[in-house]
């Protein structure tokens, strides 16, 4: 078993950003601890925690990038779960002995210096699954 921890965020697509946190902090009553870009995503991102997880709001920030991508297809809405392992690299091993289509075969950085890794929709019954490992 790869040992999940938690949810750790939920991952957002929008369309703009600063619309999307208004509604977010505004009307819901969240709070934003810290956007970023992630250029390697092509993203740009906030986080709004909700107890023990996040929300994660991500804008493309670009024209090709899979968020762009993922709204041209399917609109705005949810685009993947991330869960938090405890050993990322182990559990990429672990699946993909397991004969499971990992998008990353190596941890790539994520936002707040996480290491991450997506497994392909075609692998999970038809959710993106982002593994996550932190220090903290
Ligand atoms: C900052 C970081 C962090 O948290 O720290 C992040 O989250 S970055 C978050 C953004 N980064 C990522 O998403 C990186 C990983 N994503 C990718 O590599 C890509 O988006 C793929 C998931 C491989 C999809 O690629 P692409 O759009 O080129 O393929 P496609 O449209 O042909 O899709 C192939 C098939 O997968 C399905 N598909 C595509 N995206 C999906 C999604 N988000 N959820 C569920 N299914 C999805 C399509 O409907 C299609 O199924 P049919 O064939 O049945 O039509
Ligand atoms: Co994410």
């Amino acid at each position: 078993m790869i040992g999940i921890k938690k949810i750790d965020h939920i991952g957002i697509a929008v369309k703009d950003l600063a619309r999307a946190i208004e509604f977010y902090e505004g009307l819901l009553g969240l709070k934003v601890t810290g956007t970023e870009v992630v250029e390697e995503q092509k993203v740009k991102v906030a986080f709004l925690p909700t107890g023990d997880s996040e929300v994660e709001l991500l804008e493309s920030t670009t024209p090709d990038g899979p968020i762009a991508r993922f709204i041209e297809k399917n609109g705005e809405g949810i685009q993947h779960i991330a869960f938090r392992v405890e050993n990322l690299e182990q559990a990429l091993e672990e699946l993909k002995a397991k004969g499971v289509r990992l998008i990353d075969e190596k941890p790539r950085r994520g936002a707040g210096g996480a290491r991450i890794a997506f497994l392909h929709p075609k692998s999970t019954f038809g959710t993106l699954v982002e593994l996550c490992e932190r220090d903290n």
